[in-house]
C-alpha cells in the first residue's frame, strides 16, 4: 500500500488554482522533497494532506486512509511553517505533554535524542534560539511516532550548523522505514536529503524522479557568456539547447550537449562571444528549466 496518494487533486482558493489536477503516489519508507518556487502549491498540498484543507476535486489517501482518519490514528506528524510553543514549559515538559496525546508515542528520551535536544531538556521554551525552537517543533512532530512525517520548509531561517543538525535528525527518524515528505525551495536540500524529488510549479507536476534523473532529463549543463546588447534571437535553436535565459547582459544556454551547443554558437552565429563560462549538471539549471516550461 502506498504511503501517500494524490489522485487528480485540485484546490481552488476563489479564482486562484493553487493545486491543478495533481496525481502522484509515494511508497512507504521514502524521503521525498517537494520542490517548487514561491506560490507553487507546496504548502497547500501539505495542508491538504493534513486535512486542514479539503480538495476542490480529487482524493487524497494516506496509508489507505483519508487525511482525517490518518490524523486520528496518529499516523501523521507535521512541522508547519508557524506554530508557537507554550513559553512557560520546559522543552521536556512540552514534549511529554504532546506525546501523551497519542496512542503509541515514542519514549521521551528517544524523542529528545532524535531531535538532538537531550542537553536542552530543562530549558524553558521561551529561552531557545531560532534553530533550537525548530528542533523542538520537530520533536513535537515525531512525538506520536507517525509513520508519515510532513515538513513544510523545516529549515527556513536556520543557519548552516542548525541545518546540518536538523537533517541528521530527520534521517535518523526516517531510517526506521518511515515516510517523510518535505517542502523546500532549497535545491541543494532536495538534492542531498531526499530519495526522490517532486517538482511542482503553478500547482502542476513539473518533474518527478531522483535528483540525478531530473538533472539528466532536462540537460543539466549550461553555457553562459556576456551577450551585452546583441540579439538573443535564435539561440534557443542551437543544437542541444533546452532553454535560454538572458539576464543583465548575460546569456545562459541550458544544454543537453555542451560540445554541439558551443560548435553551433561559434560557427552558426555571428555573435561576439565574451566571458564564456561552462557549468556542469546541477539541479538549479534543471529546476529553472522545468519551472519555466510549466
Ligand atoms: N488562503 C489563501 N487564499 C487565497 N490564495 C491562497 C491562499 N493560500 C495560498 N494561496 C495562493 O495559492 C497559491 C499556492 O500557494 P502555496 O502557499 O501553496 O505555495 P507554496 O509553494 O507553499 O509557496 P511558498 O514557497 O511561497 O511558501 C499561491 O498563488 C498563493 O497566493
Amino acid at each position: 500500500m502506498n504511503a501517500i496518494v494524490f489522485d487528480h487533486v485540485s484546490k481552488h482558493y476563489g479564482d486562484v488554482l493553487a493545486v491543478d489536477d495533481l496525481s502522484l503516489a509515494i511508497e512507504p519508507g521514502n524521503t521525498v522533497a517537494l520542490l517548487g518556487p514561491n506560490g507553487a502549491g507546496k504548502s497547500t498540498s501539505i495542508n491538504l494532506l493534513l486535512g486542514l484543507l479539503t480538495p476542490t476535486q480529487g482524493t487524497i489517501t494516506l496509508l489507505g486512509n483519508t487525511p482525517a482518519q490518518a490524523v486520528k490514528a496518529g499516523q501523521l506528524g507535521a512541522m508547519l511553517q508557524d506554530g508557537a510553543l507554550i513559553p512557560e514549559l520546559s522543552v521536556k515538559e512540552l514534549i511529554d505533554l504532546v506525546r501523551r496525546l497519542y496512542p503509541r508515542p515514542l519514549d521521551l528520551d528517544e524523542i529528545l535524542a532524535l531531535a538532538d535536544l537531550s542537553d536542552l531538556a530543562a530549558r524553558r521554551a521561551n529561552k531557545l534560539s531560532g534553530g533550537q525552537t525548530q528542533r523542538v517543533r520537530f520533536a513535537l512532530a515525531i512525538a506520536g511516532a507517525p509513520r508519515i512525517l510532513l515538513l513544510d520548509e523545516p529549515t527556513a531561517a536556520m543557519d548552516v550548523e542548525s541545518r546540518l543538525r536538523f537533517w541528521a535528525s530527520m534521517h535518523d527518524y526516517a531510517a526506521g522505514g518511515r515516510t517523510v515528505l518535505f517542502a523546500t525551495h532549497y535545491l541543494e536540500e532536495a538534492d542531498e536529503h531526499s530519495d526522490r524529488v517532486i517538482v511542482i510549479a503553478k500547482g502542476k507536476l513539473a518533474a518527478d524522479g531522483t535528483a540525478a534523473e531530473i538533472k539528466a532529463g532536462v540537460g543539466g549543463q549550461s553555457v553562459s557568456f556576456a551577450i551585452g546588447d546583441q540579439p538573443a534571437a535564435g539561440l534557443d535553436l542551437l543544437p542541444g539547447v533546452t532553454a535560454v535565459e538572458v539576464l543583465a547582459g548575460t546569456a545562459t544556454l541550458h544544454t543537453s550537449d555542451v560540445d554541439a551547443t558551443l560548435a553551433g554558437l561559434y560557427r552558426g552565429t555571428t555573435l561576439d562571444v565574451r566571458g564564456l563560462q561552462l557549468s556542469g549538471a546541477d539541479l538549479e539549471s534543471a529546476f529553472l528549466a522545468l519551472t519555466r516550461e510549466s
